[in-house]
């Protein structure tokens, strides 16, 4: 699809979907679901073939009814509003500014955006987003294939601050901290912490323990809050801007 073309216009559009995804996101407490759409068009992509990344092809039934992103429906369908308000944005830009308003909304870093997206009508096939039940060496197939890095993969875990995992969508049941809606280091301070009453750990999130080169980084952000909202905040813009860049 057509590059877009980011002029007057397009940003005063951006802005204004900007202030009605703060409003949308607030009211309805739907950080979460909009940080996991954000990753979840984004994390696709694939460094050596160039395809897949921030493109808003899991607009399409064909990719979000993927396994892996069951339940995203409900935030597609959440912005749609947003986009007939604001059509020159394209979904691919969308996605990405509704995964950085969540962050700015619970409370965390700000991440910059820059616009420019073009949609992609190309679905990619399953299996390119980690499977919960695997470990380390998984991690690193999964993130390096996208071009990241294990300090990447370590502060993006750290957006499982905010939310739940549901059973019906992935198996897996409850939140990693006692505040799912604020945006803090305390999915670090958890998984230090060990087994915590209600609390979920998945495989995924014990391996950052387990391996010396994860569990690093664990460390250096249960310990230093402002230390993993800059390293987010340049992790989370660098996932958002997989497969694009900015002018
Ligand atoms: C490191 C590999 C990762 C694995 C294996 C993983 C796995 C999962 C699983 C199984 C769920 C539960 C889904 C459900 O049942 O609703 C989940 C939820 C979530 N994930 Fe991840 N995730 C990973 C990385 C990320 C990243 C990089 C981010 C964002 C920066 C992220 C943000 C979220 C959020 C916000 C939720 C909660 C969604 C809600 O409350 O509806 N995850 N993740
Ligand atoms: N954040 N990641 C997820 O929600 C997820 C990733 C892979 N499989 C199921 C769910």
């Amino acid at each position: 699809m057509a590059v877009p073309v980011v002029d007057a216009e397009y940003l005063r559009q951006v802005d204004r979907a900007r202030r009605q995804l703060r409003a949308l996101i607030s009211s309805k407490g739907c950080a979460p679901i909009m940080l996991r759409l954000a990753w979840h068009d984004a994390g696709t992509y694939d460094v050596n073939t160039k395809t897949g990344g921030a493109n808003g092809s899991i607009r399409y039934e064909e990719e979000y009814t993927h396994g892996s992103n069951a339940g995203l429906k409900i935030a597609i369908d959440l912005v749609e509003p947003i986009k007939a308000k604001n059509p020159r944005i394209t979904y691919a830009d969308l996605y990405q500014l509704a995964g950085v308003v969540a962050v700015e909304v619970t409370g965390g870093p700000t991440v910059e955006f820059s616009p420019g997206r073009r949609d992609s009508s190309v679905c990619p096939r399953e299996g390119r987003l980690p499977d919960a039940k695997k470990g380390a060496p998984h991690l690193r197939d999964i993130f390096y294939r996208m071009g990241l890095t294990d300090k990447d993969i370590v502060a993006l875990s750290g957006g499982h601050t905010l939310g739940r995992a549901h059973s019906e969508r992935s198996g897996f049941e409850g939140a990693w901290t006692e505040e799912p809606l604020k945006f803090d280091n305390s999915y670090f301070l958890e998984l230090l912490k060990g087994e915590s009453e209600g609390l979920l750990k998945l495989p995924t999130d014990k391996a950052l323990l387990e391996d010396p080169g994860f569990r690093h980084y664990v460390e250096l952000y249960a310990k230093d809050e402002d230390t993993f909202f800059k390293d987010y905040a340049e992790s989370h813009k660098k996932l958002s801007e997989l497969g694009f860049t900015p002018r």
